[in-house]
């Protein structure tokens, strides 16, 4: 792994996930570390491995050290031990190709969308001028917005002002798009806006890593996700392994508790268990419609039945022994 010089020195050599190296990564913690003036420990021996060309979600409940994780990455905050690296880069090599939202750029409201990248350009002067029209141009067309480019940034939608920031971002070709809660404060269109354009970023091949407190966000957009508990990392894989862990349910609605758990019992389903009634065990390989049908001709009258699938907030339950509380 290249790791990029920071003031605490080499990386830990915590062990990257088996068979694999730092170039299949787009980002690689090792031990990362923040302990701010104070005591206050932000970011506890951080190993995070974000696959290149993943959507990876960065979970936690405010407080947990996200931004704090964000900001050693891009360069901004120094780490206190630990080490990273960014798309197997020294730092000065790798920035150029980061686009990140971290916190929002500051547009003028009286001027056009396009004006304002404008001047958002001309202040990065590692940009070439010439290839400045083109630049925006593409970046606004990235992101939707080439027909709202002369609209005032004061008449754009929620959405269109954050997919704006966002094509700020993307000014040049980046590797990987680095963003902090980029729903936060949005309306449902908006969110839904930024949540697309993520995934269509990330279809360019283009790595995403998202910073997120909403669960069921990180769930729909993300290939993979990592969650943070106070500092600290719970796990990270694919949603699909992180879920993987606990089991699918069948949940059956009825006045006849005792019938329904015996015929559940009966079909091979395990964890039969009653309460407040409702009557639920593992679905194992059983098919929900057959497991109706069975209860239904043993005379079991089904007022409601659901499949109860393990979601990432079980997974933080499970892990933490405590709620996910997006307050905490
Ligand atoms: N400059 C600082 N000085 C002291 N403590 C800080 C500083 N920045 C952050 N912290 C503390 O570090 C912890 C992690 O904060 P951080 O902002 O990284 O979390 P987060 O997961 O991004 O949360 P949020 O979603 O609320 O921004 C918090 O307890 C915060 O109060």
């Amino acid at each position: 792994m290249t790791a990029v010089t920071q003031e605490a020195g080499a990386p830990s050599g915590a062990a990257l996930p088996p068979g694999m190296d730092a170039g299949e990564f787009a980002i690689v913690t090792e031990g990362l570390t923040k302990r701010f003036r104070g005591g206050q420990v932000a970011v506890d021996t951080l190993d995070l491995a974000v696959p290149r060309g993943s959507v990876f979600g960065f979970l936690g409940p405010n407080g947990s050290g996200k931004t704090t994780t964000i900001r050693m990455l891009l360069g901004l905050v120094a780490p206190t031990s630990g080490g990273y690296s960014v798309l197997g880069l020294p730092q000065a090599q790798a920035l150029p190709k980061v686009g990140a939202l971290v916190e929002g750029p500051a547009f003028y409201p009286y001027l056009s969308g396009v004006a304002n990248l404008m001047r958002f350009d001309s202040a990065d002067p590692t940009a070439p001028r010439a290839s400045a029209k083109r630049r925006i141009a593409e970046a606004l067309d990235r992101v939707g917005l080439s027909a709202a480019a002369g609209k005032r940034f004061r008449n754009y939608s929620l959405g269109m002002r954050q997919r704006l920031a966002i094509a700020a971002a993307l000014l040049g070709p980046r590797e990987l798009l680095i963003l902090d809660e980029p729903t936060n404060g949005l309306d449902p269109q908006g969110t839904r806006e930024v949540r697309a354009l993520v995934k269509e970023i990330a279809a360019e091949g283009t790595t995403v890593f998202v910073s997120s407190h909403l669960l069921a966000e990180v769930e729909q957009m993300c290939t993979h996700a990592a969650i943070m508990r106070t500092g600290r990392l719970v796990a990270q894989g694919t949603i699909a392994s992180l879920n993987g862990g606990l089991v699918t349910r069948i949940r059956v609605e009825t006045p006849d508790a005792a019938d329904a758990a015996r015929v559940l019992g009966t079909l091979g389903l395990a964890d039969v268990l009653t309460s407040d009634g409702a009557v639920t065990a593992e679905l194992g390989g059983h098919a929900p419609e057959r497991v109706n049908a069975a209860l239904v001709g043993e005379g079991v009258a089904v007022r409601g039945l659901a499949v109860v699938r393990p979601s990432l907030e079980d997974v933080f339950v499970g892990l933490t022994g405590e709620g996910f509380d997006v307050d905490g």
